[in-house]
């Protein structure tokens, strides 16, 4: 396995997810870390990070759940040891041999990504279990709760026509003049390729970069975005959620957004992504999901690690004033190949700016680390091809633009 090499905040919820081998989706608010270690000595301890919620850590090849020394011998391990003196020595021991595989470069720690990648998909929950969410019970067929999800749906999006009064009529106009930075407007009107790959920096491969919103607009829509929380809470509404991974954030059709940011994708994501990502269908883009997401103290921290349900994605900060909140990507990977581990080479963080844009592939695995401070809001388009996804089906040969398919070509 490829060393790993670890910085920043080594108990940080996102590297925490990052890590896991298995199970992190459901289990990383808890913060679960499991790791490799090289003597094949397990160990679990607990830890109680200040107003942190408890982390557990594992210490063993496998993880918690592929293996079983590691999943019932490790907590009773923990009833039989003296408790206080088990914990201090395990973490210590942790935090000081992870540290010097970070300084040493050595892979002190090894990881699998056996089950790790998220990914996400954009079916709605009604409620979330924060809220107090239930699953259908009794005899209620899955048909049954999809036509309440189904009914629950339209009668959110009714009670939004019927009573949210929007804060920036012209936000649902098509004013891009308004609205996009000079740059981008001139190297679309353009229509060269050169044109736009002079407005573009892309740091690492299929990372492409440009500025994108003019700050008023990230302001209108910052402030649309407070005012469509603000009337969900007055009149008690739930905010549904833009997909599986979120608690937070909402879906821009929901708030009557769908003709202008339809136009957006058409007339200025579709050139962009045609000349950068074709083989992924990126010049057949033909729907789009777009969302808001919001991170800082009250609402989520950080992203976990994930593939999109997109051939492309777009992901405009909008703001506000944060720290934290970097993007990490770590490779591109078609389905098979999900979970192999990243190359030194693949490995890019991305510190996001208000107003810029990223564009990459949805099949590039990515997360995002925590907001340590402030508030950061940003605008997702999951943009997809009907025409890709039906000829993907069909062929079964290694993707060219899978990082692991395009080693082993070679
Ligand atoms: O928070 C971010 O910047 C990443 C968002 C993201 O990856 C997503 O919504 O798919
Ligand atoms: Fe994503």
């Amino acid at each position: 396995m490829a060393p790993l090499r670890l910085s920043g905040n080594l108990f940080d919820p996102a590297r925490v997810a990052f890590l896991c081998p298995s199970g992190t989706t459901d289990l990383s608010p808890y913060g679960f870390l499991v790791y490799s270690c090289p003597y094949g000595i397990q160990f679990i301890a607990l830890l109680a990070i200040l107003h942190k919620p408890v982390w557990l850590v594992f210490v063993g090849p496998y993880g918690p759940f592929s293996c079983p020394s590691g999943t019932f011998l490790a907590p009773l391990a923990l009833l039989f040891a003296p408790l206080s003196r088990f914990l201090h020595s395990l973490v210590f021991s942790g935090i000081a041999s992870s540290a010097a595989s970070y300084y040493t470069c050595i892979p002190y720690y090894t990881c699998s990504f056996a089950t790790g990648v998220r990914a996400a998909t954009t079916q709605r929950r009604p409620k979330d279990r924060r809220e107090g969410f239930k699953p259908p019970v009794g005899n209620s067929s899955s048909a049954d709760a999809e036509s309440e999800r189904v009914k629950s749906i339209r009668e959110y999006k009714q009670r939004i026509r019927s009573s949210y009064q929007p804060m920036h009529r012209e936000l649902f106009e098509m004013n891009f003049t308004g609205f996009l930075v000079p740059s981008l407007l001139e190297a679309i009107n353009d229509s060269t390729e050169n044109g736009v790959r002079r407005i573009i920096s892309e740091p690492t491969p299929g990372l492409i970069i440009f500025d994108m919103f003019k700050p008023e607009f990230c302001q209108m829509l910052l402030e649309e975005f407070g005012n469509f929380k603000k009337w969900a809470w007055e009149t008690k509404t739930r905010i549904m959620r833009p997909n599986t991974m979120y608690r937070y954030g909402a879906v821009l059709a929901d708030l009557g957004m769908e003709t202008m940011i339809g136009k957006l994708m058409k007339d200025f994501i579709l050139p962009m992504s045609t000349i950068f990502f074709p083989e992924v269908g990126g010049d057949t883009i033909d729907s789009y999901h777009g969302f808001i997401v919001d991170y800082g103290a009250d609402t989520a921290h950080h992203l976990d690690f994930h593939v999109d349900d997109s051939e492309v994605t777009l992901n405009v900060c909008l703001g506000e004033k944060f720290y934290g909140g970097e993007l990490f990507l770590r490779g591109v990977r078609c389905v098979k190949h999900l979970n192999v581990d990243s190359e030194l080479k693949e490995i890019f963080d991305y510190s996001q700016v208000p107003g810029r844009s990223v564009l990459h592939r949805g099949h590039h695995r990515h997360g995002a680390l925590s907001t340590t401070s402030g508030h950061r809001v940003n605008m997702l388009l999951w943009c997809k091809s009907s025409i890709f996804r039906e000829m993907s089906k069909e062929e079964q040969n290694s993707p060219s633009w899978c990082g692991v398919c395009r080693r082993e070509e070679n």
